[in-house]
């Protein structure tokens, strides 16, 4: 290949790759509902339909290993492969683990991950149904796919949110993205200590954010509460990218523009905390930052009161407009922002 012809994958960015490497599949099976673009795959099903979602941890791009433990590790790629089911407002039933061992990872280091998918199982109802094990050369790969059910009627999807419905989130922002900075910070002072054995980080004061990066939660809860009430939001999608960038995939597959205010952001006084210290912007990690695995839904405005009676662990972050309008975010004070295509920040 020429060095003309080399495009970088910067050069694209994530959702423009995907759509040019799907141009080569050929067939459009009849069981697919809807094949890729939501936050699982939906296929048809005797009694409804049947979700698949993928998800790919690499060491050194997705977790670190000085500072994970290896059974954190474990429930936290299953929490994101289910929460893409839940997304879906689906069940989670199997998932399929597999597995780039280095020679650096022992059987006991893979028991570790092992115990945390197996913990994962338990608090999300899952069997661990097979996978793949593969030798790698310097860094460890895991990746976990996992099938999971929904009632045809009950399905929710990215598009079908209408205009004047809340734009809604559950839990708070940003905290996954604090938790980092802080073990990027620890990671750093250990580096530069002389006897490296020695140094013991004392985390305790971060313990909120510290957790919400190692060991985020996806919301069964939510999906459970939802069923009891009988409510069923319009559009839902999970915070793994950052709010920016999924209020963008809501908006585009829902064909509709969203106005959101940034004093609505919901941050937690832990997270604030972690930015002050840091000199940064808390809600750049809220709207950036990824990695919370908190739901963000529409829901027609008459019915936010009755979910808030039952169920107080969600803000309203703003509303559904029309498409001209793109995403704008009220700041503070009152100026108004808008979002570009790529969810950047103009
Ligand atoms: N390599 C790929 N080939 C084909 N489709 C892909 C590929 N990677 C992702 N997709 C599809 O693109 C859509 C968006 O995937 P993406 O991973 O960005 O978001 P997601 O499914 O919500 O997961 P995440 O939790 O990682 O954000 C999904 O429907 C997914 O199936
Ligand atoms: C060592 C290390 N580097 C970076 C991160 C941050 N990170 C990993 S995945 C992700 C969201 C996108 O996920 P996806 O690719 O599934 O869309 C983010 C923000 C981390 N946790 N550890
Ligand atoms: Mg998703």
């Amino acid at each position: 290949m020429g060095k003309e012809s080399f495009r970088t994958i910067q050069s694209l960015g994530r959702d423009e790759l995907i759509d040019e490497l799907m141009e080569h599949n050929a067939l459009s099976s009849d069981l697919v509902v809807k094949g890729y673009g939501d936050d699982s795959t939906v296929l048809n099903h005797q009694k409804g339909y049947q979700l698949l979602s993928s998800e790919s941890f690499m060491e050194g791009v997705d977790f670190d290993l000085t500072y994970v433990p290896l059974h954190h590790l474990g429930y936290k790629i299953a929490t994101a492969a289910v929460s893409d089911i839940y997304a879906m407002n689906g069940s989670p039933e199997l998932v399929l683990v597999n597995l780039s061992v280095p020679n650096k990872i022992s059987v006991d280091m893979l028991k570790e991950i092992y115990r945390g998918i197996g913990a994962a199982g338990k608090d999300y109802e899952f069997q661990i149904g097979g996978g793949d094990l593969t030798a790698s050369h310097q860094t460890l790969g895991i990746s976990i796919s996992c099938y999971g059910e929904v009632a045809q009627d009950k399905i929710i999807y990215r598009k079908g949110a209408h205009e004047g419905d809340a734009v809604c989130v559950t839990g708070d922002l940003g905290g996954a993205a604090a938790g980092l900075r802080i073990l990027m910070r620890e990671k750093r002072f250990w580096e530069e200590q002389d006897q490296q054995q020695a140094f013991q980080p004392d985390l305790t004061d971060y313990e909120y954010v510290v957790r919400r990066q190692l060991v985020p939660v996806a919301r069964k809860d939510f999906i459970e509460k939802i069923a009891d009430l009988n409510i069923l939001p319009t559009s839902m999608i999970d915070l793994t990218q950052g709010l920016a960038s999924e209020l963008q995939h809501l908006a585009e597959a829902s064909e509709m523009g969203v106005y959101f205010y940034q004093a609505a952001l919901p941050i937690s006084l832990d997270t604030r905390r972690v930015a002050d210290e840091m000199k940064e912007d808390v809600d750049k990690y809220a709207l950036y930052g990824g990695e919370d695995f908190e739901l963000m839904f529409t829901l027609p405005e008459e019915q936010v009161e009755g979910l808030a009676d039952e169920f107080s662990d969600f803000t309203v972050i703003g509303q559904v407009t029309d498409k001209e309008e793109g995403i704008r975010m009220q700041k503070a004070e009152g100026e108004v922002v808008v979002f570009d295509g790529s969810g950047q920040q103009l």
